[in-house]
């Protein structure tokens, strides 16, 4: 291993790999081979997306390089995120399917789908969003670009919508809403694995699939039949939304696809005005439901006047207030949901460690 000529100290190297191994609480063994060295330059290359905790990294290996008198070096960060195997054959340039889930309708799961898209963007992702909401297709409306139609140029392979730094394709961008509404279950599910399979994605890392609520046919047949990665399913706070959580949960195990955790939105109303945190829809419910299945509990967002009017508005919140708390939640969360499917990448193979959420 050389800088340039002169070799860097192994002593310095294992005590950088194992700053950056006590920062995510693994061991050193396992984030040896993130470092690679090129001329004056130290690279890092992280297994998921977490550019938000660059900065901090960078400080800690910076303040050792000085310690060891090699301030020259420089330090590069980059995102590679490798593709969990799934059973069924993966589809070109998907990359890792993750299905954003909930039991029951109106819980937010797609405004919380198109939110962590960007989030894992802005995490360093390269992202995909696919609506399979074939009943309700929300993400050209939360897009602000329903009149859009994916170009095809042999008639047959569509090249999917850019959009603030994403890529999408919905039903929505194809057919009138009502003629959708019509379809029956299986009419649906293979209309949504064609869409799927006749975009060309265009190398991602992540595509977000927005679920049709529920947990009926459609739903396991999806499940089922893509090669989906792993599956979040967002809920509220509420006994009701709670039970269908569960069959949600319930469903993945049965197909045998892993769920990252729980996501709980609507959590609390904050006023803005007087700072009284408002349970609205009861509390601790998320809590509850992690613990029983004994899965992360992802996020707890709010119920917030900012996430309605920009996903109705078509201008999605990570983009048009990129600095506030919310969007900074999001991207914690799009980070633990790349973190936990890495830990899943990581069982998949030969290696077991541990990671705990940060
Ligand atoms: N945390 C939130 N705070 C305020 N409004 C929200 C929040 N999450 C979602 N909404 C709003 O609630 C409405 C329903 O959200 P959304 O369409 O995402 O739900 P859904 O669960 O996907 O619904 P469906 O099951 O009908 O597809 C939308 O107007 C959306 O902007």
């Amino acid at each position: 291993m050389f800088f340039g000529k002169k070799p860097l100290s192994e002593t310095l190297l294992n005590a950088l790999i194992q700053q950056v191994a006590d920062f995510y609480q693994l061991p050193a063994n396992s984030v040896k081979n993130w470092f690679s060295q090129n001329k004056q330059q130290l690279e890092i290359h992280l297994p998921f997306a977490a550019k938000t905790d660059v900065e901090q990294l960078q400080t800690e290996l910076q303040q050792i390089l000085l310690e060891h008198d090699e301030h020259k070096v420089s330090l590069a960060f980059h995102t590679q995120i490798k593709r969990l195997q799934t059973k069924r054959p993966a589809i070109k340039g998907s990359g890792n399917i993750i299905a954003v889930s909930s039991g029951k309708g109106g819980v937010g799961k797609s405004a919380t789908a198109v939110n962590l898209a960007f989030a894992l963007m802005q995490q360093g992702a390269k992202v995909g969003i696919l609506d399979a909401d074939i009943y309700g297709p929300s993400v050209p409306i939360m897009l602000g670009n329903k009149a859009a139609s994916p170009a095809s140029e042999y008639g047959k392979i569509m090249q999917p919508i850019e959009a603030h730094g994403i890529v999408a394709n919905s039903i929505g961008y194809l057919v009138p809403e009502d003629d959708a509404a019509v379809w029956r279950g299986p009419m649906a599910s293979k209309a949504l694995q064609q869409l799927l399979n006749e975009t060309e994605w265009p190398d991602l890392d992540y595509l977000i699939l927005d679920m049709p609520p529920g947990t009926g046919d459609i739903q396991l047949t999806l499940a089922q039949n893509l090669p989906v990665a792993a599956a979040v399913v967002v809920t509220t706070p509420q006994d009701l939304a709670l039970a269908d959580a569960t069959k949600g949960i319930a469903m993945f195990d049965k197909v045998d696809v892993p769920v990252l955790g729980i996501i709980e939105n609507m959590s609390y109303y904050l006023c803005e005005n007087c700072g009284h945190k408002a349970h609205i829809f009861a509390s601790q419910g998320g809590e509850k439901l992690s613990q029983k299945h004994a899965l992360p509990l992802l996020g707890q967002l709010p119920l917030d006047l900012h996430i309605r009017q920009h996903a109705d508005e078509g201008k999605p919140l990570l983009i048009a207030e990129p600095d506030s708390s919310i969007s900074q939640h999001y991207r914690e969360v799009a980070k633990s949901i790349s973190k936990a499917l890495y830990q899943e990448i990581l069982h998949s193979g030969e290696a077991i460690d541990v990671l705990l959420v940060r």
